[in-house]
């Protein structure tokens, strides 16, 4: 059987958890997945997920996107270095104001999110380009496509992922190669409440009272709301990047969210105006 090789970055929770196990447990075993995280002593989850498929159409590794040894290390040890689907998904997010966020935070936020992809495709870019064959899925946001408010850094690395494939993506065409960017909008994962949570924390004695109180009294308090009334699950994520991976001519972007994307569409063709008004009182 000729099944195609995928390796998934941040596999120890959320979406990246959701897809890995979606892929091995494909009826057709079309796929042999080898979910990544930068620590194993986080695997349970996903062990637990993948059941029976763990050992057959799924292995899990140790890969970490700011290790550039570990990637090599990673790749090394696939047969024949083979990798027909890469996913970048592994990530970290980040919100508040820039005035209480110091600049190595930010740094952490590019290295992870925007150089993480940059590490992954120096290691595996070349191997696809000689076969001539390959998919990149970068599991990317709404927010590589329209900034939104207290998200500053969070959205300009989306943005440098964006602009990064988007270039890429003018090669590929000459080597056979597809790339796809998937653009969720909110998702209830650990992302969304590890971010909250370090938002609740920050220290806005840096920020001038109109900026802490529309960091307080809008973004935070409206944050549930949003995530409640418009988030998807993991798994539904999972499954719109699953279509994209197995469709003959998968689309360059992707947004997954019919509830959200009508925000986006109207932010890129109206500008400014069609910010959601969401009021402080
Ligand atoms: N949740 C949301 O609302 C949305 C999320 N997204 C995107 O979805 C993707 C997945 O996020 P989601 O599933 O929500 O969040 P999770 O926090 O559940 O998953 C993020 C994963 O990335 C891993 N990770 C972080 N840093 C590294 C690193 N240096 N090397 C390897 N793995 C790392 C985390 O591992 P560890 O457990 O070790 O921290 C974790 O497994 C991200 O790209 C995110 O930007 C896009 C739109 C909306
Ligand atoms: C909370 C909140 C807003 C929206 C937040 C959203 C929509 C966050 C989306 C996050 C995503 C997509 C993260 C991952 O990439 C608005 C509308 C700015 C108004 C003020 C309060």
């Amino acid at each position: 059987m000729n099944q195609k090789v995928v390796l998934i970055t941040g596999c120890s929770s959320g979406i990246g958890l959701a897809l890995a196990v979606r892929l091995a447990k494909d009826e057709k075993k079309r796929f042999m997945v080898y979910a990544t995280m930068r620590n194993l002593a986080e695997r349970e989850a996903l062990e637990k997920a993948a059941g029976r498929t763990l050992g057959s159409t799924l292995e899990i590794k140790q890969l970490d996107v700011c290790d550039e040894n570990s990637i090599k290390a990673c790749v090394d040890s696939l047969p024949m270095r083979r990798v027909d689907i890469l996913v970048r998904n592994a990530e970290m997010g980040m919100i508040g104001p820039i005035e209480c966020q110091t600049i190595d935070e930010m740094k952490s936020i590019m290295d992870t999110n925007f150089f993480g992809l940059v590490r992954l495709l120096k290691e595996i870019l070349p191997d696809m380009k000689k076969r001539k064959s390959g998919h990149i899925v970068v599991i990317s946001s709404v927010m590589g496509i329209q900034g939104i408010l207290f998200n500053d850094i969070y959205a300009a690395s989306k943005f440098a992922v964006e602009g990064f494939c988007e270039s890429l993506a003018v090669q590929a065409l000459r080597f056979n190669l597809n790339i796809s960017l998937i653009e969720p909008g909110p998702v209830i994962t650990e992302f969304d409440h590890k971010v909250y949570e370090e938002g609740l924390k920050i220290d806005l004695s840096k920020a001038d009272k109109v900026t802490a109180d529309m960091f307080t009294n809008i973004y935070s308090k409206n944050y549930n709301q949003i995530f409640q009334s418009l988030g998807q699950t993991p798994e539904d994520v999972a499954e719109h990047t699953f279509k994209i991976i197995t469709m003959v001519n998968p689309p360059f972007r992707h947004q997954t969210n019919l509830s959200y994307t009508p925000l986006s569409r109207s932010w890129v063709a109206n500008g400014r105006d069609a910010e959601v008004g969401i009021s402080s009182k």
